[in-house]
């Protein structure tokens, strides 16, 4: 395994990643290679060559298992011995919420369930949470009560990333779970707990997906690597397989090296859409760049072998993972240049970079938790209502969801931007905290006549003795309120005490 890699983290230059230009380049070199030089290789090769729109459809769409004997890993959730197994080898379809990190397996599980339904003539509709509205649920529903009133027909509704439903949009399908007009199945990256309504939750069992171990990974990739046609080059035989040019065809043969397939099991991080997708444009970039020169002749020709390399994969997945990235770095980079934006009063920055997450298909309740958190971190007291502000922006968008909520966002990180800023007390605070962090042995007793006394036996141990209740005063008090190895200590003057 290759020891010093952080999966879906090695370097991918900081500037790249906050320059649009970079940005764009990338994109039109990932679309010259899916539909350019490599893609006629593909199109022959790929699994599902003969449907009509075969060429649009990403290898990991085209590699989803149709059936649970081909669904790999996830054994906690449907191996051999459980339960949700045997319901599915039943037909006893339970309401679900499938939990779990991207490209785990969620999707593919209930396509799989879909797929047995049909053969058993129990229709099944999908919506996406980040398109559908109230009313398709609606839709959705109404057409479930005439298939079940007329046809008997039952109706599984699977909703994906069931997480970015409001409170109010989840309560219109609560009912017809209950009485059984639709299994319901959602599918989230979110703690259902949180972010599923308690009353659903409770009508709905949990399966837990896992991140793939590196071994599932491997087949999975391995699968696709069969089904493409791409020969594995054992590494402890060392030949080289571009010096063999018998292959005759105009077609090249492609291969891999084994510890790329390693590699890129294992810096896919339990995601196959991501180690999927890094394979497909592996292959396609180094295919699109076959035309070599030949000094000799000073003409070009295209070798008939092509060997994708460690590199490639790397390369592969640092593109892929830019585009698709949800969870991991991009998700960090983008929100950072928010913040950073909004604190440096730049309100048209702090538009692109909300925009650019938000249509990117991020949280908006993520990104308003960030709003909360920079009221009181970068404006503080210079102006208390942004608090305020940051917390309705929340609300209305937990209360609305997208795509309407946006311009909430959009109001408040422009009020942000402009609003005054003020760190004075974000760092008093800090101070305290280093403070209480560096003291060395016991921290020292609360002052005597800063305590409350309850009882006799206090009042007789001196709690609360000598204390000056401050409205009985017209002047102002002298007393001190830190413990007295504190005394005159200034939290907000001082770095460190
Ligand atoms: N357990 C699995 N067995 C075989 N292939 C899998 C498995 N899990 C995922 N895949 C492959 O990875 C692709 C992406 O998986 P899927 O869409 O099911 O992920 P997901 O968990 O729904 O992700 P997301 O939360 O990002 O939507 C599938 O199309 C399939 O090719």
């Amino acid at each position: 395994m290759p020891g010093q890699l952080t999966p879906l983290l090695w370097a991918s230059g900081e500037a790249e990643h906050h320059d649009t230009r970079a940005w764009q380049w990338k994109a039109a070199q990932l679309r010259a290679a899916w539909g350019g030089g490599g893609g006629g290789w593909w199109s022959r090769n790929q699994p599902g060559r003969n449907s009509p729109n075969h060429r649009l459809k990403p290898l990991a769409d085209k590699m989803r298992p149709d059936a649970l004997q081909d669904y790999i890993g996830q054994s906690r959730a449907v191996g051999q011995e459980t339960l949700l197994r045997s319901l599915l080898e039943t037909n006893e379809i339970p309401s679900l919420i499938l939990w779990g990190p991207p490209g785990c397996g969620k999707t593919t599980l209930a396509h799989i369930i879909a797929n047995n339904s049909k053969k058993h003539s129990i229709r099944f509709v999908t919506l996406s949470a980040t398109n559908a509205k109230t009313n398709d649920v609606r839709d959705v529903i109404k057409q479930a009560q005439n298939e079940k009133s007329f046809f008997k027909r039952k109706t599984i509704l699977f909703i994906d990333e069931i997480h970015r439903f409001n409170k109010s949009q989840q309560d219109t399908f609560l009912p017809h779970v209950e009485c059984g007009t639709i299994t319901l199945i959602g599918a989230t990256t979110e703690n259902p707990s949180f972010q599923v309504n308690a009353a659903l939750l409770s009508r709905c069992r949990v399966i837990v997906l896992e991140k793939l171990p590196v071994e599932a990974m491997v087949t999975i990739l391995m699968r696709a690597i069969n089904s493409l046609g791409i020969h594995v080059l054992d590494s402890s035989r060392p030949t080289d397989p571009l010096s063999h040019s018998s292959n005759s065809s105009s077609e090249p043969s492609v291969f891999i090296e084994d510890k790329a397939v390693d590699t890129l099991a294992y810096l896919s991080d339990g995601d196959a859409r991501a180690g999927l997708n890094g394979l497909q444009l592996a292959v396609l970039a180094r295919l699109s760049s076959r035309k070599m020169f030949c000094k000799k002749s000073g003409q070009t020709y295209s070798p008939s072998r092509v060997l994708i390399t460690e590199n490639d994969v790397k390369e592969g997945l640092q593109r892929s993972h830019i585009l698709y990235d949800r969870a991991g770095e991009e998700h960090y980079n983008c929100i950072s240049a928010l913040h950073k934006a909004m604190r440096g009063s730049d309100q048209n920055a702090s538009l692109y970079w909300l925009a650019r997450m938000l249509e990117g298909g991020e949280d908006p309740l993520y990104v308003a938790r960030r709003l909360v958190r920079f009221a009181s971190e970068d404006i503080g007291l210079a102006d208390p209502s942004a608090l305020t502000q940051a917390v309705a922006a929340y609300q209305g968008c937990h209360f609305i969801g997208m795509p309407e909520c946006e311009v909430l966002l959009a109001q408040c990180v422009v009020y942000f931007a402009r609003a005054p800023k003020s760190i004075e007390v974000y760092s008093a605070y800090n101070n305290v905290k280093a403070c209480l962090r560096n003291h060395q042995g016991p921290l020292p007793p609360v002052p005597l006549h800063l305590r409350n006394a309850p009882t006799r036996l206090m009042k007789d141990l001196g709690y609360g003795k000598g204390y000056k209740y401050n409205p009985m005063y017209s002047e102002p008090v002298d007393q001190e309120y830190l413990p007295e190895e504190l005394r005159g200590v200034d939290f907000f003057k001082q770095r460190r005490c």
